[in-house]
Order: C-alpha cells, then sequence, then structure tokens
C-alpha cells in the first residue's frame, strides 16, 4: 500500500506499527529552531573566482558549519517551477494511474526505479512516510522512459532541462569548493565523475501523517552523494539537519536550491567537507513535495582521499572503496538507522 493511501484510508489518529520510530524516542521530535543556513549568490561567487571573496567565505563558512546551503541567481527558476509542477501534477492522479509506473515487477520484485515505497528488507524495518518516483536521469543512455510519467505532458522534458540546468549548478559549484580547498585542479570534483556519471532523480511526496510525533518522513541519513541538488515545498517545511546534536530546520527560501554534501565529497575531501545529517518530520495537516537530483561519480569507479589533502598532520581519514559497492552498504545501512560513511573511516 502506498503511503499516500494509508493516509487517506486512516480514520483514526493512528499508523501502522512499522511506521513508529521506536530506537529513536530520545531524539527532540519537534521544536527545532530555523538553522541560519546562508543563501550563496551563484553569480556574484563566480565573479570574484579566486575563492577569496566574500561570497567564496560565505560557502566556506556554510559547508563548515552545515554541509548544506541554498543558492540564488542560479539561473534554473523557471525549469524549477516547471518541474515541481509536473511532479505535484504526478502526485495527484489517482492511484491506477501511478501504479503504470510501479517499482515493483511483476507486483513483487523491487527495483530501485518507478514509484513507490522503499524496499523492505527486514520485518523490523522502519518505514518512512513517503511515496517516491525514482528515476534514472544520466547517464542518458540508460534511462529507462517507459518509467518516465507521459502524464502531465511536461513531465519529461522538465525533468531532462532540471537535470541539465542543475548539473551546470552543480559543476561551478564543485569548482568553486575545490578552489576553497587550494586543489591543484579547479576542477578535481568534476573530472572526478569520469565517463559514466550516475544522476538519479527522486520527487518525493510526503502525506499528511495523524502522529508526527512517531513517525518520520525520512529516517535521519546523509547522502551517498557527491551532492543532492533539492528543490524543496516553498509552502510546507519538514527537512532538518543534525548540528552539535540538535535538530534544526532548513530554511525555506523560494526558487533557492539546497545543495547538501555528500559522502562522496566528504571521502574525497578528507573529510574537511562533511555530509551532514538530516531527516524529514512529518505534519498532520499539509502535504509536502521534494525534487532530489543524486550526483554521483561513476559506479564503477573508486574513490579515495585527494593526496593533496593528505600530509604530516592529516592522514587519510577514509579508505579506497568503489563507489557501486559504497551504495549497497549505503542502502542496507539505511534501512538498519546506520550510516554508510562509518564503514569506510580508517
Ligand atoms: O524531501 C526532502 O526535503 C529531503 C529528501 C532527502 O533528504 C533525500 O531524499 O535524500
Ligand atoms: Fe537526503
Amino acid at each position: 500500500m502506498t503511503v499516500q493511501e494509508l493516509a487517506g484510508a486512516l480514520g483514526t489518529p493512528d499508523v501502522p506499527a512499522q511506521y513508529i520510530v521506536r530506537a529513536h524516542q530520545d531524539q527532540q521530535l519537534a521544536a527545532a529552531v530555523v538553522a541560519p543556513v546562508p543563501v550563496i549568490d551563484l553569480g556574484r561567487l563566480l565573479k570574484h573566482c579566486d575563492g577569496t571573496s566574500d561570497e567564496a567565505a560565505k560557502l566556506r563558512s556554510a559547508i563548515e558549519s552545515w554541509g548544506l546551503f541554498m543558492v540564488s541567481n542560479h539561473g534554473v527558476d523557471a525549469v524549477m517551477d516547471d518541474m515541481m509542477a509536473a511532479s505535484r501534477e504526478f502526485f495527484r492522479q489517482p492511484l491506477e494511474a501511478k501504479q503504470r509506473y510501479t517499482n515493483l515487477i511483476s507486483g513483487e520484485r523491487f527495483q530501485f526505479e518507478g514509484y513507490g515505497n522503499d524496499r523492505v528488507s527486514s520485518p523490523d524495518q522502519i518505514l518512512d512516510w513517503t511515496d517516491r518516483l525514482y528515476l534514472k536521469v544520466e547517464p542518458e543512455d540508460e534511462r529507462h522512459v517507459a518509467l518516465w510519467p507521459a502524464h502531465p505532458k511536461t513531465f519529461r522534458d522538465a525533468l531532462h532541462e532540471f537535470t541539465k540546468k542543475c548539473g551546470g549548478v552543480k559543476d561551478d559549484l564543485l569548482r568553486a569548493m575545490a578552489k576553497l580547498l587550494q586543489l591543484d585542479d579547479d576542477d578535481y570534483f568534476v573530472k572526478h565523475f569520469g565517463e559514466r556519471p550516475l544522476t538519479n532523480a527522486r520527487c518525493s511526496y510526503y502525506p499528511e501523517c495523524p502522529r508526527p510525533e512517531l513517525v518520520f518522513g525520512l529516517k535521519p541519513h546523509s547522502d551517498g552523494t557527491v551532492v543532492t541538488v533539492l528543490m524543496v515545498d516553498d509552502r510546507v517545511g519538514g527537512l532538518q539537519v543534525l548540528k552539535d546534536r540538535v535538530w534544526w530546520d532548513v530554511p525555506i527560501v523560494p526558487h533557492t536550491l539546497l545543495m547538501i554534501i555528500g559522502d562522496q565529497t566528504e571521502i574525497m575531501s578528507n573529510g574537511v567537507f562533511r555530509s551532514p545529517v538530516h531527516r524529514v518530520v512529518t505534519n498532520t495537516k499539509k502535504e509536502r513535495l521534494s525534487v532530489a537530483l543524486d550526483y554521483s561519480v561513476d559506479p564503477e569507479k573508486e574513490i579515495e582521499p585527494s593526496a593533496q589533502l593528505i600530509n604530516e598532520k592529516r592522514s587519510a581519514l577514509y579508505t579506497k572503496v568503489k563507489v557501486k559497492d559504497y551504495f549497497a552498504r549505503n542502502y542496507n545501512d539505511f534501512t538498519q538507522g546506520k550510516m554508510a560513511i562509518d564503514t569506510v573511516k580508517v
């Protein structure tokens, strides 16, 4: 059953036991304070591109404090609106229409791509209060276009354009980050994507939930990506980030893109940049949507800390790992509420 169906069917204020958080009861589930996460003006950042401008300093402080930041002046505005509208329209359709894109082969075998819930890999897995449409966008020749919604008609073009535009923003920011680290090559991260980098899109739908104090929209996790570019609902909050053992609300600034540092950047930067732990909380009043783009190094490649960030004072803090193997680990650990990054720490 999809979470959207569950949410619609619940007459009494209760939710099935699998969704109820048990191990996290001590975590502060409400009353978070808004995190003062800065907005980086991309145009300004690129104009003074020696890595020492005010905007670059702001970027450094945002990454070091929060591991995530918002980006304005990115040139993606019109496409963002199209993408969010198309995603909203997809989830608004009746269940049968969405089930054409199901992530269950023959109704039972789970595949990553398509519409539905997460794979359930153990009976005690705590489920998330969300339905998703998960699609591989790059490499382009690996797209399963049959799983890309034909309705609304704008969906496919919007996703294609949105990914292309955001890919440029991501490269600009990764070059600025290489400068902050004073790496010899500004393209250090960009080049590391390899020949066949992987980009996945995740359109998430979080219905209203009768028991927000017991149920997560998405469990605490860090992203296994290089970076994640996220477009959040500009009407409803829910995303929170962990810092100093306290959960903070991530602010909503309409028309900004949210960049989240992923584990692959943490590894390549030898821990100078860290991937933040974040989660999504639910609410009783309003559904919420988000569209995430996961940018990853070619899964067949290995990643390791940059030799330039290893020295006498700071040894290599992470082991070399094949990206594909890291993903497998990451998914398993996520379902168990554990962090994959801990498995590659020296
Ligand atoms: O929906 C959101 O705001 C965040 C989603 C997220 O963290 C993820 O999909 O990795
Ligand atoms: Fe995430």
